[in-house]
């Protein structure tokens, strides 16, 4: 089976014409996506909150060859503006090819204080939105025979100390993505999901929150974004990035636990963690 079964390779031509909608795509691995999609020539629509953000990204995506390029700018907290983002791409477009679920709201990296009122606006932005933007964009979706792209992370797979809402929120992703993609072969319906577990990436906010105290080296938010628009492609069911850092810690997970635990907090300098 290994042998006979050649992966399916990623040409540039999978993308052009496409329609895009990119989440959290003012900064980061989103704005990235962005960029790696305006060079293959596919039409986009970005969101996040910050307009200013989002005009520079769609200035810099038109420059690179994007077929079009739109933004809507709104928060992810309220459920009718994740809607509203959908039908803007029925409006622009009368379907969509792929939808890449990327934003999350802002957290923090330490000590859990039991502030169960974080944890339930981590829950909407980062997990019933994703839900609320897949429901409303599976029409069109199975329309196009198109594909699903949720961003999650390592800390959605195994448990990493010091962040328990975002953990939380992760996990969810993989329960809703892994039953919904069992759901859409019992239907017959031809939509691929793709679940990105994400190691360190070397994004502005993961820099200021972690640096001083994760050891390893951040991965580059470039080829991480190029990464997860092949996955998506090529409609594979989950991606590794980076591929070593993810796929030994998955591995470990279910046959060496508690080993895997010790790693991962042998892998911080837990004292430099604030105790606010
Ligand atoms: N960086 C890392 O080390 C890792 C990242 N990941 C995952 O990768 C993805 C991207 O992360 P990264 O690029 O680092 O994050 P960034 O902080 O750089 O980007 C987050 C994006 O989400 C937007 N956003 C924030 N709050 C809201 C909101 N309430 N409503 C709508 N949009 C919002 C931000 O824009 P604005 O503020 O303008 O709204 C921004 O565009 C996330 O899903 C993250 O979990 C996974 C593993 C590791
Ligand atoms: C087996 C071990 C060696 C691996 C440990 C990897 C750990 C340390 C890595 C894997 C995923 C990473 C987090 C992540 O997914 C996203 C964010 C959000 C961002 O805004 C702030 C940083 C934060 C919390 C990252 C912190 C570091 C994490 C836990």
């Amino acid at each position: 089976i290994f042998f006979y079964s050649a992966k399916q390779e990623f040409k540039v031509e999978m993308l052009k014409g496409k329609r895009v909608i990119v989440t959290g795509a003012s900064s980061g691995i989103g704005e990235q996506m962005a960029y790696h999609l305006a060079r293959t020539g596919s039409h986009i629509l970005i969101t996040a909150r910050t307009e200013d953000k989002l005009q520079k990204v769609s200035t810099q995506c038109r420059e690179l060859g994007a077929a079009s390029i739109h933004y809507v700018s709104g928060s992810m907290e309220n459920m009718a503006f994740a809607q509203e983002v959908v039908k803007e791409a029925e409006k622009l477009w009368g379907g969509l090819d792929m939808l890449i679920l990327n934003h999350i709201g802002s957290t923090y990296f330490g000590y859990f204080k039991g502030d169960t009122e974080h944890l339930r606006k981590l829950l909407e932005i980062n997990v019933l939105s994703y839900v609320t933007m897949t429901v409303s964009a599976l029409p069109m979706l199975k329309e196009s025979r198109g594909s699903i792209v949720a961003v999650s992370s390592l800390a959605g797979k195994v448990g990493t100390p010091f962040t328990v809402p975002y953990s939380t929120t992760k996990f969810a992703l993989d329960g809703f993505f892994s039953s919904l993609r069992q759901m859409l072969v019992v239907e017959n319906a031809n939509v691929s999901i793709t679940l990105c577990v994400l190691g360190y990436i070397n994004t502005d906010t993961a820099m200021k929150t972690v640096s001083h105290v994760i050891r390893n080296k951040p991965a580059p938010k470039e080829e991480c974004a190029l990464e997860i628009i092949k996955s998506g492609a090529l409609r594979q069911r989950e991606l590794h990035y980076p591929y070593i850092s993810v796929t030994i810690p998955l591995l470990l997970r279910d046959w060496a636990p508690d080993f895997l635990d010790s790693l991962t907090r042998n892998n911080m300098d837990i004292e430099k963690v604030k105790r606010t």
